[in-house]
Order: structure tokens, then sequence, then C-alpha cells
């Protein structure tokens, strides 16, 4: 378990956010699910980081979707939120994990460890009115999908926002999309100041392949399961 100090904003579902210091525990992502109250439906969890280079709007991204609000400023503090929502009837718990970029840019570990563990899924943001915070996103999603074997396959959405911003495009919709497209990754342009809706997309969609990587892992798994039984199975009539 990793302890993180944090400062930042608290938000509670939909209401107003204000500035309370926090301290999150930051749990490695092994927990999936777990049984509401009532012991009938199985809550999911989502641990969802958002990287990104400086002044891209990830703070804007995350509190347009836990405030459905866009404020403008933004302190310049990591935090971890929490945010329950229903989603196909189900309740979806997202734990959003709004980072900041590092000072030493130049690092080669542009993703910790920590971070990469703890993600169920990840949201890599640039502008689209800033070509050089295309280049972190491309150098981030390479870096993940080059990471070990256990982290190169979280999902990732790319996100290129800032898109009411068009008179100050630098990065193309197709440069975008053709990155997303060669590293396996969602894509969406958005505009975090104009737009509630395109954000929500973002993260359903974000969920929607989270919950595939789950199944595919489980069904992996299942697999394995059978091979190593009926291996067994062979290794004991040799035997006998
Ligand atoms: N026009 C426009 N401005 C935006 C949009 N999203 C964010 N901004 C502005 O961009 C600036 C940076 O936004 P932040 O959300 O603080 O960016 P950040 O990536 O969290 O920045 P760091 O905390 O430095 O990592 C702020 O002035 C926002 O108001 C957008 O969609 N359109």
């Amino acid at each position: 378990m990793v302890g993180i100090r944090e400062g930042g904003y608290c938000a509670v579902g939909f209401g107003v956010i204000g500035p309370v210091p926090m301290v999150v525990q930051a749990k490695p992502n092994s927990n999936n699910t777990s049984k509401t109250m009532d012991g009938s439906q199985q809550k999911v969890e989502a641990n969802i980081l958002l990287l990104g280079a400086e002044n891209v709007g990830k703070s804007a991204l995350t509190v347009r979707f836990l405030t459905r609000r866009f404020i403008g400023e933004y302190g310049d503090i990591e935090s971890i939120y929490n945010h329950s929502d229903k989603i196909d009837g189900r309740e979806i718990s997202f734990n959003i994990w709004d980072s900041l970029y590092p000072q030493d840019c130049d690092s080669v570990e542009m993703v910790s460890d920590k971070q990469l563990q703890w993600a169920d899924g990840v949201i890599l943001v640039y502008s689209i009115c800033d070509h050089a915070s295309f280049e972190v996103t491309r150098r981030q999603v390479q870096f993940i999908r080059h990471a070990k074997k256990a982290f190169a396959g979280v999902p990732v959405v790319i996100v290129g926002n800032k898109r009411d911003l068009q008179h100050q495009r630098a990065v193309s919709s197709e440069e975008g999309r053709l990155l997303a497209l060669s590293t396996d990754c969602g894509f969406f342009e958005i505009s975090a100041a104009e737009n509630y809706h395109g954000v929500l997309l973002v993260f359903h969609e974000l969920l929607e392949l989270i919950r595939e990587a789950r199944a595919l892992k489980k069904g992996a798994v299942g697999i394995k399961g059978i091979v190593r039984s009926v291996s067994a199975v062979f290794a004991r009539r040799r035997a006998e």
C-alpha cells in the first residue's frame, strides 16, 4: 500500500468543491469489485490516472467530470479524488489521480512504477494548441507500452483538450488519432471548458476498456486453470 500525502480540492458528488487538505491512501489496483451493503449487487472500482504536460487541462478535465463545472483556474496540486456514479445500473467508484508533470521533464521515468501499479486505466492529456504537449503524450504512451509486462497492457485513452481554441490548433486530429491507433489506445478531442458531455465520454470509454481488460484477464486465468488441471490428470495417468 502506498501512502500519498495530498492537499487540494475535495470533491463530493456533484456538490461544491473547496480547498481542503487531505491524506489519501493509494492502493494497488488488485481490488476490482466489492459487494454493496445489501450484498446483492457488485460495486466496481476503477483507479484512473491522468497524465500529461503542464497546463494541458488535466485538472480542468477532472473537475469537469466530478462537478460538471469549469472553474477556469486550478492550483498546482496533485490530488486523488473519489467519485461514485451509477452506470448501466451498476455502481462505479472512480478514484481519479490528477498528477503533476515532473519538474525534471527529461527524466526517463516519466511515469512511475507506483503510478502504473495503482492505475486500472490511464488518460493521457495534451493540448491541441501545444505541439510540445503532444510530444510528451507520445513519449508517455511509448513509455507505458514498453513498461514491465504487468503494466504495458493497461487501458489508455488519449485526449486532445482545448478543442474550443481551433484558431490556435497546432496538432491535427489525424496526428492524435494515428498515435492512438498505433499504440492501441482510445482517442477523443474535447473541450473541458465548453462541454461536459465529451469529458463524460472519455471516462465512460476508459471504464469500458478497463472492463474488457478485466474480462480478458479473468478468461486467461480460467484457461490457464483448465490447462493446469488437464495436465495434472494426464500426469497422474502416466504415473499410474
Ligand atoms: N480554452 C480552454 N482552456 C482550458 C481548457 N481546459 C483547461 N483550460 C485552461 O488551461 C489552463 C490549465 O488548466 P489545468 O487544468 O490547470 O491544467 P493541468 O494540466 O492540470 O496543469 P498542471 O497543474 O500545471 O499540470 C487553465 O487556465 C484552464 O482554465 C479548455 O478546454 N479550453
